[in-house]
Protein backbone atom coordinates (compact mmCIF):
# COMPACT_ATOMS: atom_id res chain seq x y z
CA UNK A 1 0.00 0.00 0.00
CA UNK A 2 1.94 3.23 -1.26
CA UNK A 3 1.39 6.63 0.56
CA UNK A 4 -1.71 5.38 2.16
CA UNK A 5 -4.20 7.77 3.70
CA UNK A 6 -3.60 7.17 7.74
CA UNK A 7 -6.04 8.87 10.21
CA UNK A 8 -4.21 10.08 13.43
CA UNK A 9 -6.72 10.49 16.24
CA UNK A 10 -5.49 11.16 19.60
CA UNK A 11 -1.83 12.26 18.64
CA UNK A 12 -1.33 15.07 21.20
CA UNK A 13 -2.61 12.93 23.97
CA UNK A 14 0.08 11.53 25.99
CA UNK A 15 0.20 8.11 24.59
CA UNK A 16 -0.28 10.13 21.02
CA UNK A 17 2.80 11.68 21.40
CA UNK A 18 4.78 9.45 22.27
CA UNK A 19 4.02 7.46 19.37
CA UNK A 20 4.42 10.61 16.74
CA UNK A 21 7.90 11.06 18.30
CA UNK A 22 8.62 7.03 17.31
CA UNK A 23 7.09 7.51 14.06
CA UNK A 24 9.24 10.46 13.21
CA UNK A 25 12.29 8.57 14.64
CA UNK A 26 11.79 5.82 12.30
CA UNK A 27 10.67 7.87 9.41
CA UNK A 28 7.16 6.39 9.18
CA UNK A 29 5.78 9.93 7.84
CA UNK A 30 7.63 9.38 4.41
CA UNK A 31 5.28 5.72 4.25
CA UNK A 32 1.95 7.39 4.87
CA UNK A 33 -0.04 10.59 3.83
CA UNK A 34 -1.56 11.75 7.42
CA UNK A 35 -4.32 13.10 8.31
CA UNK A 36 -4.41 14.55 11.55
CA UNK A 37 -8.22 14.48 13.84
CA UNK A 38 -9.24 16.32 16.53
CA UNK A 39 -12.13 15.79 19.13
CA UNK A 40 -11.51 19.35 20.32
CA UNK A 41 -10.19 21.55 17.97
CA UNK A 42 -11.57 20.50 14.27
CA UNK A 43 -10.45 23.71 11.43
CA UNK A 44 -7.45 24.22 13.29
CA UNK A 45 -4.02 23.40 12.26
CA UNK A 46 -2.81 20.09 11.99
CA UNK A 47 1.17 19.66 13.58
CA UNK A 48 3.11 21.35 10.82
CA UNK A 49 6.44 19.12 11.48
CA UNK A 50 4.16 15.99 10.54
CA UNK A 51 1.22 17.32 8.14
CA UNK A 52 1.92 16.44 4.06
CA UNK A 53 -1.01 17.81 2.30
CA UNK A 54 -3.89 17.81 4.50
CA UNK A 55 -2.76 20.82 6.72
CA UNK A 56 -5.92 21.29 8.77
CA UNK A 57 -7.68 19.19 12.09
CA UNK A 58 -10.93 17.06 10.88
CA UNK A 59 -13.21 16.69 13.46
CA UNK A 60 -12.85 13.17 14.80
CA UNK A 61 -16.46 12.63 15.22
CA UNK A 62 -16.76 13.14 11.35
CA UNK A 63 -17.56 9.85 9.79
CA UNK A 64 -17.15 11.45 6.31
CA UNK A 65 -13.65 12.86 6.97
CA UNK A 66 -12.63 8.94 8.45
CA UNK A 67 -14.28 7.40 5.83
CA UNK A 68 -11.37 9.07 3.90
CA UNK A 69 -8.69 6.82 5.53
CA UNK A 70 -6.97 3.36 4.64
CA UNK A 71 -6.06 3.19 8.29
CA UNK A 72 -7.02 4.99 11.45
CA UNK A 73 -5.28 4.88 14.08
CA UNK A 74 -6.10 5.73 17.46
CA UNK A 75 -5.11 6.48 20.55
CA UNK A 76 -7.97 8.65 22.10
CA UNK A 77 -9.34 6.43 24.38
CA UNK A 78 -12.07 4.10 24.75
CA UNK A 79 -15.22 6.08 25.36
CA UNK A 80 -13.83 7.57 21.59
CA UNK A 81 -13.73 3.71 20.16
CA UNK A 82 -16.73 2.73 21.76
CA UNK A 83 -18.94 5.90 19.99
CA UNK A 84 -17.58 5.88 16.59
CA UNK A 85 -16.14 2.71 15.49
CA UNK A 86 -19.27 0.80 15.49
CA UNK A 87 -20.99 3.92 13.55
CA UNK A 88 -17.72 4.06 11.19
CA UNK A 89 -18.26 0.14 10.16
CA UNK A 90 -21.96 0.83 10.10
CA UNK A 91 -21.17 3.25 7.74
CA UNK A 92 -19.40 0.65 5.13
CA UNK A 93 -15.70 1.86 6.15
CA UNK A 94 -13.79 -1.24 5.21
CA UNK A 95 -9.97 0.30 6.32
CA UNK A 96 -7.90 -0.83 8.98
CA UNK A 97 -8.16 0.35 12.49
CA UNK A 98 -5.46 0.24 14.60
CA UNK A 99 -6.21 1.52 18.29
CA UNK A 100 -4.38 1.43 22.01
CA UNK A 101 -7.66 1.40 24.01
CA UNK A 102 -8.70 -2.03 25.66
CA UNK A 103 -12.61 -1.43 24.19
CA UNK A 104 -12.31 -3.94 21.09
CA UNK A 105 -9.91 -6.36 22.34
CA UNK A 106 -11.34 -9.49 23.06
CA UNK A 107 -13.68 -9.20 20.37
CA UNK A 108 -13.61 -12.38 17.77
CA UNK A 109 -12.39 -10.27 14.80
CA UNK A 110 -9.78 -8.31 16.57
CA UNK A 111 -6.00 -9.08 16.85
CA UNK A 112 -3.84 -8.14 20.00
CA UNK A 113 -0.89 -7.10 17.93
CA UNK A 114 2.53 -7.46 19.18
CA UNK A 115 4.14 -8.49 16.21
CA UNK A 116 7.73 -9.40 17.57
CA UNK A 117 5.66 -12.04 19.21
CA UNK A 118 3.39 -12.86 17.43
CA UNK A 119 3.67 -12.34 13.92
CA UNK A 120 1.92 -15.52 12.52
CA UNK A 121 -1.01 -14.45 14.34
CA UNK A 122 -1.17 -11.37 12.94
CA UNK A 123 0.11 -12.59 9.75
CA UNK A 124 -3.04 -15.63 9.33
CA UNK A 125 -5.46 -12.68 10.49
CA UNK A 126 -4.49 -10.71 7.26
CA UNK A 127 -4.79 -13.14 4.89
CA UNK A 128 -8.18 -14.14 6.25
CA UNK A 129 -9.05 -10.37 5.57
CA UNK A 130 -8.85 -9.10 8.89
CA UNK A 131 -8.87 -5.14 9.77
CA UNK A 132 -9.07 -4.41 13.85
CA UNK A 133 -5.43 -4.58 15.18
CA UNK A 134 -5.58 -3.81 18.91
CA UNK A 135 -2.46 -2.61 21.36
CA UNK A 136 -2.19 -5.36 24.19
CA UNK A 137 -2.52 -4.26 27.80
CA UNK A 138 0.93 -2.68 28.71
CA UNK A 139 1.68 -5.37 31.23
CA UNK A 140 0.80 -7.68 29.29
CA UNK A 141 2.85 -6.58 26.14
CA UNK A 142 5.85 -5.76 28.31
CA UNK A 143 6.13 -9.12 29.90
CA UNK A 144 5.68 -11.06 27.06
CA UNK A 145 8.69 -8.98 25.24
CA UNK A 146 10.97 -9.74 27.59
CA UNK A 147 10.04 -13.74 28.25
CA UNK A 148 7.87 -14.79 25.02
CA UNK A 149 10.92 -16.65 24.13
CA UNK A 150 9.47 -19.38 26.81
CA UNK A 151 6.23 -19.71 25.49
CA UNK A 152 7.09 -19.96 21.98
CA UNK A 153 9.25 -22.83 23.02
CA UNK A 154 5.82 -24.53 24.42
CA UNK A 155 7.76 -24.53 27.93
CA UNK A 156 5.05 -22.83 30.34
CA UNK A 157 2.88 -25.34 32.21
CA UNK A 158 1.77 -21.99 34.54
CA UNK A 159 2.91 -18.40 35.06
CA UNK A 160 2.45 -16.19 38.42
CA UNK A 161 3.30 -12.48 38.12
CA UNK A 162 3.29 -10.34 40.41
CA UNK A 163 3.33 -6.16 38.90
CA UNK A 164 4.69 -3.24 40.35
CA UNK A 165 3.03 -0.94 38.01
CA UNK A 166 3.97 3.06 36.95
CA UNK A 167 1.86 5.74 37.40
CA UNK A 168 1.48 6.40 34.16
CA UNK A 169 -0.95 3.98 33.35
CA UNK A 170 -3.69 5.82 35.19
CA UNK A 171 -2.95 8.54 32.34
CA UNK A 172 -0.94 12.03 32.87
CA UNK A 173 -3.10 13.63 35.95
CA UNK A 174 -1.70 10.40 37.71
CA UNK A 175 1.80 11.08 36.79
CA UNK A 176 1.43 14.78 38.02
CA UNK A 177 -0.55 13.44 41.41
CA UNK A 178 2.06 11.50 42.27
CA UNK A 179 4.67 13.99 41.61
CA UNK A 180 2.34 16.37 44.03
CA UNK A 181 1.97 14.27 46.56
CA UNK A 182 5.69 13.29 46.78
CA UNK A 183 6.18 17.16 46.96
CA UNK A 184 3.77 17.67 49.46
CA UNK A 185 5.63 15.41 51.71
CA UNK A 186 8.87 16.30 51.25
CA UNK A 187 7.81 20.13 51.95
CA UNK A 188 6.24 18.54 55.36
CA UNK A 189 9.22 17.34 56.91
CA UNK A 190 12.28 19.92 54.92
CA UNK A 191 13.26 21.32 58.06
CA UNK A 192 13.74 18.20 60.02
CA UNK A 193 15.47 16.63 56.98
CA UNK A 194 17.77 19.57 56.56
CA UNK A 195 18.77 18.67 60.10
CA UNK A 196 21.28 16.07 60.33
CA UNK A 197 20.33 15.33 64.36
CA UNK A 198 16.32 15.20 63.54
CA UNK A 199 14.92 12.33 64.68
CA UNK A 200 13.92 10.21 62.24
CA UNK A 201 10.73 8.20 64.00
CA UNK A 202 9.51 12.28 64.29
CA UNK A 203 9.82 12.28 60.47
CA UNK A 204 7.92 9.08 59.90
CA UNK A 205 5.17 10.08 62.40
CA UNK A 206 4.68 13.80 60.19
CA UNK A 207 4.92 11.89 56.75
CA UNK A 208 2.13 9.22 58.04
CA UNK A 209 -0.10 11.78 59.37
CA UNK A 210 0.47 14.03 56.38
CA UNK A 211 -0.04 10.91 53.78
CA UNK A 212 -3.42 10.34 55.69
CA UNK A 213 -4.71 13.88 55.80
CA UNK A 214 -3.86 14.30 51.69
CA UNK A 215 -6.50 16.58 50.50
CA UNK A 216 -9.35 15.00 48.10
CA UNK A 217 -7.94 17.66 45.33
CA UNK A 218 -4.23 15.65 45.80
CA UNK A 219 -5.90 11.99 46.17
CA UNK A 220 -8.34 12.92 42.98
CA UNK A 221 -7.17 10.77 40.73
CA UNK A 222 -5.58 7.84 43.11
CA UNK A 223 -8.38 8.23 45.51
CA UNK A 224 -5.88 7.31 48.19
CA UNK A 225 -1.99 8.32 48.66
CA UNK A 226 0.12 6.59 46.53
CA UNK A 227 3.44 8.71 46.98
CA UNK A 228 5.26 6.69 49.94
CA UNK A 229 2.45 4.02 49.85
CA UNK A 230 1.02 1.41 46.68
CA UNK A 231 -2.24 0.10 46.22
CA UNK A 232 -3.06 -3.15 45.27
CA UNK A 233 -6.04 -2.78 42.95
CA UNK A 234 -6.02 -1.23 39.25
CA UNK A 235 -8.80 -1.40 37.26
CA UNK A 236 -12.15 -2.69 37.55
CA UNK A 237 -13.61 -5.11 40.41
CA UNK A 238 -14.44 -7.93 38.55
CA UNK A 239 -16.42 -9.37 41.71
CA UNK A 240 -14.77 -12.40 41.85
CA UNK A 241 -11.90 -11.78 44.24
CA UNK A 242 -10.06 -10.20 40.54
CA UNK A 243 -9.08 -7.10 39.24
CA UNK A 244 -9.64 -6.39 35.68
CA UNK A 245 -5.80 -5.95 35.11
CA UNK A 246 -5.78 -9.07 36.45
CA UNK A 247 -7.85 -10.89 34.48
CA UNK A 248 -6.19 -9.18 31.38
CA UNK A 249 -2.56 -10.55 32.55
CA UNK A 250 -4.44 -14.13 31.72
CA UNK A 251 -6.92 -13.14 28.61
CA UNK A 252 -4.58 -11.01 26.80
CA UNK A 253 -1.69 -13.33 26.69
CA UNK A 254 -3.34 -16.47 25.72
CA UNK A 255 -5.18 -14.40 23.05
CA UNK A 256 -2.12 -12.75 21.94
CA UNK A 257 -0.12 -16.01 21.49
CA UNK A 258 -2.82 -17.29 19.55
CA UNK A 259 -4.25 -19.99 22.10
CA UNK A 260 -6.94 -20.82 24.37
CA UNK A 261 -10.26 -20.34 24.06
CA UNK A 262 -11.48 -19.43 20.42
CA UNK A 263 -8.25 -21.32 18.90
CA UNK A 264 -8.44 -24.51 19.73
CA UNK A 265 -5.62 -24.60 22.17
CA UNK A 266 -4.98 -25.08 26.00
CA UNK A 267 -4.78 -22.04 27.91
CA UNK A 268 -1.92 -21.27 29.60
CA UNK A 269 -3.12 -20.28 33.24
CA UNK A 270 -1.19 -16.61 34.31
CA UNK A 271 -2.53 -15.28 37.20
CA UNK A 272 -0.94 -13.11 39.86
CA UNK A 273 -1.71 -9.58 41.88
CA UNK A 274 -1.49 -6.08 40.14
CA UNK A 275 0.01 -3.27 42.10
CA UNK A 276 0.43 0.71 41.34
CA UNK A 277 3.68 1.67 42.92
CA UNK A 278 5.01 4.83 42.55
CA UNK A 279 7.04 5.15 39.14
CA UNK A 280 6.52 7.09 37.36
CA UNK A 281 6.37 5.47 33.65
CA UNK A 282 8.25 1.62 33.94
CA UNK A 283 5.79 -1.24 34.20
CA UNK A 284 7.90 -4.08 36.62
CA UNK A 285 6.90 -7.34 37.12
CA UNK A 286 7.87 -10.29 38.98
CA UNK A 287 7.20 -13.49 37.73
CA UNK A 288 7.46 -17.38 38.46
CA UNK A 289 7.15 -19.67 35.98
CA UNK A 290 6.40 -23.59 36.31
CA UNK A 291 8.06 -24.58 33.38
CA UNK A 292 7.31 -28.32 31.68
CA UNK A 293 10.21 -29.56 31.98
CA UNK A 294 13.50 -28.67 34.09
CA UNK A 295 15.66 -26.74 31.24
CA UNK A 296 19.45 -25.54 32.28
CA UNK A 297 19.48 -22.18 33.32
CA UNK A 298 21.49 -21.13 30.94
CA UNK A 299 19.62 -22.41 27.90
CA UNK A 300 16.71 -20.44 29.68
CA UNK A 301 18.85 -17.24 29.44
CA UNK A 302 20.32 -17.72 25.47
CA UNK A 303 16.57 -18.61 24.35
CA UNK A 304 15.23 -15.32 26.30
CA UNK A 305 18.47 -13.26 24.49
CA UNK A 306 18.05 -14.65 21.38
CA UNK A 307 14.21 -14.23 20.90
CA UNK A 308 13.98 -9.99 19.75
CA UNK A 309 16.48 -7.05 18.96
CA UNK A 310 15.13 -5.18 22.18
CA UNK A 311 15.28 -8.10 25.29
CA UNK A 312 18.49 -7.83 27.10
CA UNK A 313 19.30 -10.29 29.67
CA UNK A 314 20.39 -9.08 32.93
CA UNK A 315 23.09 -10.91 34.45
CA UNK A 316 21.87 -12.12 38.16
CA UNK A 317 24.29 -10.57 40.41
CA UNK A 318 23.26 -7.42 43.10
CA UNK A 319 25.01 -5.14 40.60
CA UNK A 320 24.16 -5.57 37.30
CA UNK A 321 20.38 -5.65 39.14
CA UNK A 322 20.63 -2.21 40.96
CA UNK A 323 22.32 -0.86 37.76
CA UNK A 324 20.27 -1.98 34.62
CA UNK A 325 16.62 -3.41 35.90
CA UNK A 326 15.11 -0.60 37.29
CA UNK A 327 12.52 1.66 36.36
CA UNK A 328 15.26 4.72 36.12
CA UNK A 329 17.61 2.79 33.94
CA UNK A 330 14.84 1.53 31.32
CA UNK A 331 12.41 4.24 31.31
CA UNK A 332 12.40 6.35 27.60
CA UNK A 333 13.96 2.87 26.32
CA UNK A 334 12.59 -0.16 24.40
CA UNK A 335 14.97 -1.67 25.92
CA UNK A 336 13.29 -4.79 28.04
CA UNK A 337 15.71 -5.98 30.90
CA UNK A 338 15.04 -9.23 32.23
CA UNK A 339 16.82 -10.31 35.33
CA UNK A 340 16.62 -12.23 38.42
CA UNK A 341 16.68 -15.30 36.69
CA UNK A 342 17.19 -18.42 38.86
CA UNK A 343 15.42 -21.39 39.38
CA UNK A 344 13.59 -21.43 42.74
CA UNK A 345 13.50 -23.68 45.92
CA UNK A 346 9.79 -25.78 45.05
CA UNK A 347 12.06 -27.52 42.30
CA UNK A 348 14.19 -27.43 38.98
CA UNK A 349 10.95 -26.46 37.12
CA UNK A 350 10.03 -23.81 39.12
CA UNK A 351 12.18 -20.50 37.49
CA UNK A 352 12.09 -17.06 38.81
CA UNK A 353 12.37 -13.51 36.83
CA UNK A 354 11.86 -10.16 37.06
CA UNK A 355 10.93 -8.02 34.06
CA UNK A 356 10.60 -4.21 33.07
CA UNK A 357 8.88 -2.28 30.28
CA UNK A 358 8.05 1.43 29.48
CA UNK A 359 4.90 1.33 29.53
CA UNK A 360 4.45 4.15 26.57
CA UNK A 361 6.69 2.66 24.19
CA UNK A 362 6.28 -1.30 24.24
CA UNK A 363 3.20 -0.97 26.41
CA UNK A 364 1.46 1.22 24.11
CA UNK A 365 2.81 3.14 20.85
CA UNK A 366 5.58 0.33 19.58
CA UNK A 367 2.99 -2.06 18.63
CA UNK A 368 0.40 0.00 17.05
CA UNK A 369 3.23 1.86 15.18
CA UNK A 370 5.05 -1.41 14.23
CA UNK A 371 1.26 -2.44 13.12
CA UNK A 372 0.80 0.29 11.01
CA UNK A 373 4.45 -0.25 9.47
CA UNK A 374 3.30 -3.66 8.52
CA UNK A 375 0.44 -2.75 6.68
CA UNK A 376 1.63 0.35 4.71
CA UNK A 377 4.47 -1.69 3.41
CA UNK A 378 2.36 -4.94 2.64
N1 LIG B 1 -1.90 5.95 29.55
C1 LIG B 1 -1.54 4.72 29.29
O1 LIG B 1 -0.66 4.18 29.89
C2 LIG B 1 -2.18 3.91 28.23
C3 LIG B 1 -3.27 4.38 27.55
N2 LIG B 1 -3.85 3.62 26.58
C4 LIG B 1 -5.00 4.10 25.83
O2 LIG B 1 -4.72 5.35 25.25
C5 LIG B 1 -5.75 6.25 25.59
C6 LIG B 1 -5.20 7.63 25.71
O3 LIG B 1 -4.38 7.70 26.84
P1 LIG B 1 -3.47 8.97 27.13
O4 LIG B 1 -2.61 9.27 25.97
O5 LIG B 1 -2.86 8.72 28.45
O6 LIG B 1 -4.61 10.11 27.23
P2 LIG B 1 -4.49 11.70 27.25
O7 LIG B 1 -5.49 12.16 28.23
O8 LIG B 1 -3.07 12.14 27.41
O9 LIG B 1 -4.95 12.13 25.79
C7 LIG B 1 -6.21 11.82 25.27
C8 LIG B 1 -6.79 13.01 24.52
O10 LIG B 1 -7.11 14.06 25.43
C9 LIG B 1 -7.19 15.30 24.71
N3 LIG B 1 -6.55 16.35 25.51
C10 LIG B 1 -7.21 17.23 26.27
N4 LIG B 1 -6.38 18.05 26.90
C11 LIG B 1 -5.14 17.73 26.54
C12 LIG B 1 -3.84 18.22 26.86
N5 LIG B 1 -3.66 19.24 27.70
N6 LIG B 1 -2.76 17.61 26.30
C13 LIG B 1 -2.92 16.58 25.46
N7 LIG B 1 -4.13 16.08 25.11
C14 LIG B 1 -5.23 16.63 25.65
C15 LIG B 1 -6.53 15.04 23.36
O11 LIG B 1 -7.57 14.93 22.39
P3 LIG B 1 -7.88 16.10 21.34
O12 LIG B 1 -6.58 16.44 20.65
O13 LIG B 1 -8.87 15.47 20.44
O14 LIG B 1 -8.42 17.23 22.15
C16 LIG B 1 -5.86 13.70 23.55
O15 LIG B 1 -5.78 12.98 22.35
C17 LIG B 1 -6.33 5.70 26.91
O16 LIG B 1 -7.64 6.12 27.11
C18 LIG B 1 -6.22 4.24 26.70
O17 LIG B 1 -7.34 3.79 26.00
C19 LIG B 1 -3.33 2.42 26.25
C20 LIG B 1 -2.24 1.93 26.87
C21 LIG B 1 -1.59 2.62 27.93
N1 LIG C 1 -4.38 -0.48 33.03
C1 LIG C 1 -3.03 -0.02 32.77
C2 LIG C 1 -3.00 1.02 31.66
C3 LIG C 1 -3.90 0.77 30.52
O1 LIG C 1 -4.24 1.68 29.80
O2 LIG C 1 -4.30 -0.51 30.35
P1 LIG C 1 -5.33 -0.97 29.23
O3 LIG C 1 -4.72 -0.52 27.92
O4 LIG C 1 -5.40 -2.44 29.33
O5 LIG C 1 -6.63 -0.31 29.51
C4 LIG C 1 -2.47 0.59 34.03
O6 LIG C 1 -3.26 1.22 34.70
O7 LIG C 1 -1.29 0.48 34.28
Amino acid sequence: MAQARVGLVGWRGMVGSVLMDRMQAEGDFAHIEPLFFSTSNAGGAAPAALAKNETQLFDAFDLEALKRCDIVLTCQGGDYTSEVFPKLRAAGWNGHWIDAASTLRMKDDAVIVLDPVNLPVIKNALARGGKNWIGGNCTVSCMLMGVGALYKAGLVEWMSTQTYQAASGGGAQHMRELLTQYGTLNAEVRSLLDDPKSAILEIDRKIIAKQRALSAAETANFGVPLGGSLIPWIDKDLGNGMSKEEWKGGAETNKILGQGEGFGTPAVPVDGFCVRIGAMRCHSQALTFKLKKDVPLADIEAMIAADNAWVKVVPNTREATIRDLTPVATTGTLTIPVGRLRKMAMGPEYLGAFTIGDQLLWGAAEPLRRMLRLLVEA
